[in-house]
């Protein structure tokens, strides 16, 4: 592997740049070592030194990431699923020199690949890491990490929690929907205090949804103008509205107007604190999140993500 490449115009050597690869083997069904050699092809050929470090569990992807800051990769790929890729954005919490971030999607949902429209497809999206295009998009900080998409706090938290790996991989983000259906029914709420840029809200509520994006649970119509480089956050406060306004809420929400619902709170902001004095559980990004309090911020434009050339 050549440490330096020559640049023919001016007929100097000029370092070459750095790519690592990081990827998760447990996720895109048995074929990580295709994967593999493929990704390290494009970025080859695109003149990258590749370096690629496979992940053995929790928390790898975001000591890796850590890594590449410091040695000042210019690109780091993340090839997994949504669970890798939140790991790996971690990685850039606080680092001076952020690399660009290349994706490819292997997990089941892939919420942050389709809200930026990147081929779903692990070869399509391999293939694509060859184009010379980024956007700059938002990046979310829960507390002391950084999120891709959305936080939910109050039972729709319960219910990722109840849905099994088995269940996930069978019916993919419709298990999520079956099970959030069922809390939603259930109507447990939560007294909560949720400040967003200045405004209050108190009351009881059984969810506080916030996405970046418009892409939640593998779900595109839940936030249908939410874009990933519109520079903010959206909320959804659900109001405490017993079972038959759960199921209108619901319609809201599979219509793709859940905004314009009598009993959601819908708002944007840069800035957004949840907090209650009852025990609440979060979900980040698809994976348990930490208990509230939370406090939200919008880092705008926080990361260069390579996209297709013909996306626009
Ligand atoms: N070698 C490994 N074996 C098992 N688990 C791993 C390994 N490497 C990383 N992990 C853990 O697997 C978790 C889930 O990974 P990821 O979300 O990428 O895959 P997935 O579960 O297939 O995707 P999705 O969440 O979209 O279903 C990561 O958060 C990480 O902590």
């Amino acid at each position: 592997m050549s440490e330096f490449t020559v640049d023919n115009e001016i007929g100097k050597a000029k370092p070459a740049r750095k790519a690592m690869v990081i990827l998760n083997p447990s996720s895109g069904k048995e074929r990580a070592a295709e994967y593999a050699r493929d990704i390290e092809d494009v970025l080859r050929a695109k003149g990258y030194d590749v370096e690629l470090r496979e992940t053995a569990g929790e928390q790898d992807a975001t000591r890796f990431c850590r890594s590449a800051c410091g040695m000042r990769c210019d690109l780091v790929v993340s090839a997994g699923g949504d669970g890798t890729l939140n790991e790996t954005i971690n990685g850039l919490l606080s680092q001076e020199h952020r690399p660009q971030l290349g994706i490819v999607p292997l997990g089941t949902v892939n919420d942050f690949a389709r809200a930026l429209g990147l081929p779903l497809d692990p070869q399509a999206a391999i293939a694509a890491l060859a184009s010379s295009r980024v956007r700059a998009v938002d990046l979310g900080r829960i507390n002391d990490r950084l999120f891709t998409n959305v936080v939910a706090a109050g039972n729709i938290a319960e219910a990722v929690a109840a849905v099994s790996s088995e269940e996930k991989s069978r019916l993919g983000s419709l298990a999520y929907l079956k099970e959030g259906l069922k809390e939603l029914v259930s109507q447990k709420a939560y007294p909560m205090r949720i400040e967003y840029d200045g405004e209050v809200w108190e009351g009881e509520s059984p969810l506080f949804v916030a996405a970046l994006t418009n892409s939640v649970a593998g779900f595109e119509k839940m936030v249908p103008d939410a874009a990933v480089d519109d520079g903010l956050i959206h909320g959804f406060i659900f109001k405490d509205i017993g079972w038959l306004g759960t199921l209108t809420a619901g319609w809201s929400l599979w219509a793709g107007s859940l905004r314009e619902h009598k009993d959601v709170v819908a708002f944007t902001a840069r800035q957004v604190s949840v907090r209650s004095f009852e025990r609440v559980r979060t979900n980040v990004d698809g994976e348990e999140g930490p208990d509230l309090p939370l406090e939200l911020q919008l880092l705008p434009g926080h990361v260069e993500v390579v996209v297709p050339e013909d996306d626009r």
